[in-house]
């Protein structure tokens, strides 16, 4: 779907039973995150998001939780002084489902980019 845009999408539960995305799939989503990168097994995305000072880092990462409880899809993170690494992937099904590029793109949007 060309027209598609994961902002506007909400995240649904996924309880396993659904296949993980695709290849093909994934690199059709991709251009929507700018910024983030898939794993080379396919099984999740990651960016590195960079701040000026820690008090950024951590309005970002609380934003971010914000997002997380929303969607009810939560990220794995690693912070500090200056740097937010964040990776999305979907536990339920081992690999990445639309869910995981949705909460990228509502990250990505967090930002003045
Ligand atoms: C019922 C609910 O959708 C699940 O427990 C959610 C919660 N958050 C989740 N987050 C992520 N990243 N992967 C999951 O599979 C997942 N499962």
């Amino acid at each position: 779907m060309a027209n598609e845009r994961l902002t506007e999408k909400k995240c649904v539960p996924c309880e396993g039973g659904t296949e993980p995305l695709q290849p093909d799939r994934i690199e059709e989503l991709l251009p929507q995150i700018p910024g983030w990168q898939v794993d080379e097994h396919h099984k999740q995305i990651f960016r590195r998001f960079e701040f000026k000072g820690f008090y950024k880092t951590m309005a970002f990462i609380n934003a971010m939780a914000w997002v997380a409880n929303q969607e009810n899809h939560h990220p794995d993170f690693e912070g500090g002084y200056n740097f937010c690494l964040v990776h999305f992937s979907t536990h339920a099904i081992d690999g990445l489902s639309e869910n995981d590029f949705i909460c990228a793109a509502k990250l990505n949007a967090l930002l003045d980019e």
